[in-house]
């Protein structure tokens, strides 16, 4: 019996396929595709990427690559996906970790044997136990539309960001963009630049929008482990100076003004939404009141008609593969209980990679968890009693309560300094 099944090889899954070979772990990877990178890969043949043509990352280069494989120099700040991907790629082949994934083959069963090892069955209807399972199938690919349903029937065409992939979509269309997080941003820009049909972003928070820059450098080179230990309220008012040195009030170009405190929601990046509404090209509207027809009616009871709606109001945390287990059914609320968001304190021999949204870059989360997994399989590292595990949680759960409101958006974020340290002093 192999010791490790992987389930799934985008950013998550192939640096946890680094982590058990360099501990000489024997595991096999499934991915559902033709090839890796999972939501990187544009068009990715597994179905499940969100890409869109024009999709540059918003965390820089540096803070995002993996410990020991910088980005190459030449590489833009910003990389587009297609660098991303190749990064990947290299990354993958550098460390030899191809021949242990195999290709178009489907994880559709995990099912937990009497002796707490797993039965893996994949699409073949082959099935294999192993020792350990580490779920890294994403969780960016399963679209959440608003619930309930906002009251009417649309008439014109409805998409989810999730299906966004070309310009040509929103090419001579009035387009209505639902929400205001970075899909959303990113999309309402892109139509707006095409000066075909009027663009509008109707939100219900709104929220702060960050420069990429500021000063001449990537504004994520300005979080460091000194800030994030500073009070919550300190490190509030430290960035909405810094957010009125970069660019003013976010009003004064047309963007609504957020009703929740800065750092309560996930960070909005765009260097180009104020520009574009203070040119007009984007216009705000609150949340939608009803829909009829083509007209949308927005809460301050104004109307106007559009010939497409985009839903970019997230996605849903989804594990097909284990649906026989109601603790791993958290599709509406997202809200799914993990040691370190990692461990399930009943099922200590299954761990989830990548199950967090950091205010900063994934993948290097990704790879210490990784290597945190691999010790605890190795016996170098010990996970804390059940009770433990459960206070832990909740008392993680009570402090992001404080801090975020309680949408199924927020319910995997963590600080990335913070989040980091904790891992790091469960590998100790
Ligand atoms: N360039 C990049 O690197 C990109 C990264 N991403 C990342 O992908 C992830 C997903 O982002 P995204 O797709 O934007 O999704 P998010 O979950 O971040 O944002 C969803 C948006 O939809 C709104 N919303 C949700 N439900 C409703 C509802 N019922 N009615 C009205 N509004 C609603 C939310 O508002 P509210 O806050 O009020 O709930 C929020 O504005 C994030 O981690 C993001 O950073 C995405 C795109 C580009």
């Amino acid at each position: 019996m192999k010791q490790v099944c992987i389930i799934g090889a985008g950013s998550s899954g192939i640096t946890a396929a680094k982590a058990m070979k360099e501990q000489g772990i024997s595991f096999d990877c499934f991915e559902k595709g033709s090839d890796i990178g999972g939501v990187w890969r544009f068009n990715n043949d597994n179905g499940l990427s969100s890409a869109y043509r024009s999709l540059h990352i918003n965390t820089n280069r540096v803070v995002m690559a993996y410990s020991d494989f910088p980005m190459p120099d030449e590489y833009p700040m910003f990389p587009h996906h297609s660098h991303i991907i190749t990064y990947f790629e290299n990354y993958v082949d550098h460390f030899k970790l191809r021949d242990n994934i195999t290709f178009n083959t489907t994880v559709v069963d995990v099912v937990q044997n009497p002796d707490n090892t797993y039965k893996v069955t994949l699409d073949n209807r082959q099935s294999f136990d192993y020792q350990y399972v580490i779920v890294a199938n994403g969780h960016h690919w399963n679209p959440r539309f608003p619930n309930p349903a906002f009251k009417g029937q649309f008439t014109g065409e409805i998409l989810h960001s999730h299906y966004y992939k070309e310009a040509e979509q929103v090419q001579n269309k009035d387009v209505l963009v639902v929400g205001i997080g970075n899909s959303a941003v990113d999309i309402a820009c892109e139509a707006a630049r095409l000066h075909t049909g009027k663009v509008v972003i109707s939100t219900r928070s709104s929220a702060y929008i960050t420069p990429n820059w500021i000063w001449s450098m990537p504004f994520d080179n300005l979080a460091n482990p000194l800030t994030a230990k500073l009070p919550l309220w300190l490190q509030r008012t430290l960035l909405n100076v810094t957010l009125w040195l970069a660019r003013g009030r976010q009003e004064d170009y047309g963007v609504p003004k957020p009703n929740r405190p800065v750092l309560s929601e996930h960070p909005t990046l765009s260097q180009d939404l104020l520009n574009l509404t203070g040119r007009g090209l984007i216009k705000f509207k609150p949340n939608i009141k009803e829909i009829r027809g083509k007209t949308v009616v927005f809460e301050d009871d104004t109307e106007q008609d559009f010939d497409t709606i985009i839903y970019a109001t997230g996605y849903k945390v989804t594990f097909p593969f284990l649906k026989h287990y109601p603790a791993f059914d958290v599709e509406e609320s997202n809200d799914i209980r993990l040691y370190k968001k990692v461990i399930h304190p009943d099922y200590k021999n299954l761990f989830f990679l990548a199950l967090i949204q950091p205010l900063g870059a994934i993948m290097p989360l990704a790879e210490i968890q990784a290597k945190w997994i691999a010790k605890i399989i190795k016996g170098e590292s010990k996970i804390p009693s059940k009770d433990m595990m459960l206070k832990s949680i909740e008392e993680d759960k009570q402090k992001m309560m404080k801090r975020y409101k309680q949408t199924p958006r927020h319910t995997l974020q963590v600080d990335f300094f913070t989040y980091k340290e904790s891992i790091e002093k469960e590998m100790k």
